[in-house]
């Protein structure tokens, strides 16, 4: 597969170029705003001004995108205009540019996920799940991301979101007056309203991506959380993604897509076994 990345020098754009090299993946060409002097991962990493003309020089098969909303956008018509698949994980777009990377999915393939850990696929139905079971509970989301992250709440959390709604939407489900609104932390007096979702945004530190949906009431509580120990598991992910959606006809495609379609190769240790498991031929 002939691959680009973008924001290569960033903290999941830097993961995703290592991966591409350590698959042996054709990473054709590499860019970040600032591009540094010397290779990253043995790949020059060249001036992002430079899109369009590194892409009619290099014809790539995909472009995996790690960067921000006006650049993600950019990068998604340039290769409609192209015809390159992009596969993109940015996130805190606005209406009018999520509609225009849909545009862009008129003339290529484009994959667009919030979160490409696998186990986030598998947390969001089981928001569904426990929401349609528990009318009447009360429900928060806490996330917590590295003090670099600029969008909040998470793209993640957003999704985390839209499925609470669409479950009690689903299954008719009676949540209060206040359902659907959402609440964005609390202070001073406060009461909290039947239906209404708190969110609550922690950054610091160098957190890769936690997200927990506390669902409570009938005294007791349901925690559903999802940890990202290492950025890794976005790169992985969204190169499985790349090399699904690389050949693909054109539209708008899901991480669940991909997900659906088969298994990962585990990551994170040398001989693709699940850490801790002993069995099997070595
Ligand atoms: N879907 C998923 O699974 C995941 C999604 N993300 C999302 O990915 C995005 C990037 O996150 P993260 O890696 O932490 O960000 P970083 O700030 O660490 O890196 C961003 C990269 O993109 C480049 N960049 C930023 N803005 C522009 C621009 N306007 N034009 C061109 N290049 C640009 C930066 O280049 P330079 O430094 O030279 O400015 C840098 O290489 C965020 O939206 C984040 O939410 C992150 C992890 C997982
Ligand atoms: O910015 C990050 O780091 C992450 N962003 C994504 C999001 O906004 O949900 C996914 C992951 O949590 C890491």
């Amino acid at each position: 597969m002939r691959v680009a990345v973008t924001g290569a020098t960033g903290r999941t754009g830097g993961e995703v170029l290592e991966e591409a090299v350590a698959r042996g993946y054709e990473v054709v060409f590499a860019t970040a705003r600032n591009p540094p002097a010397s290779p990253a991962h043995g790949v020059d990493v060249d001036a992002s001004e430079d899109f369009e003309a590194l892409v009619d020089e290099h014809e790539p098969n995909v472009v995996v995108d790690f960067t921000g909303p006006d650049s993600c956008v950019a990068y998604a018509e340039a290769c409609a205009d192209a015809g390159v698949a992009f596969v993109t994980g940015t996130t805190g777009l606005g209406d009018d540019q999520q509609a225009a990377l849909e545009a862009a999915s008129d003339h290529i393939p484009v994959l667009q996920a919030a979160n490409f850990a696998r186990g986030v696929q598998a947390l969001l139905a089981l928001v569904g799940d426990a929401v349609a079971a528990l009318p009447g509970y009360d429900v928060e989301l806490v996330e917590a991301h590295h003090n670099g992250k600029r969008d909040a709440p998470s793209g993640t959390a957003e999704a985390m979101l839209d499925a609470v709604d669409d479950a009690r939407e689903r299954h008719d489900v009676d949540a209060g007056d206040a359902a659907g609104e959402r609440v964005h932390g609390r202070e001073g007096e406060s009461l909290r309203e039947p239906g209404e979702v708190g969110v609550h945004s922690l950054r610091a530190g160098d957190v890769p991506g936690e997200h927990e949906l506390v669902v409570a009431g009938n005294h007791e509580e349901l925690r559903l959380q999802h940890r990202a120990t290492d950025r890794g598991v976005f790169a992985a992910g969204a190169l499985d993604a790349a090399d699904w959606l690389s050949g693909r006809d054109p539209g708008f495609y899901a991480f669940e897509d991909v997900v659906a379609a088969g298994s990962a190769d585990m990551v994170g240790t040398d001989d693709g076994q699940v850490p801790g498991d002993a069995g099997g031929e070595q």
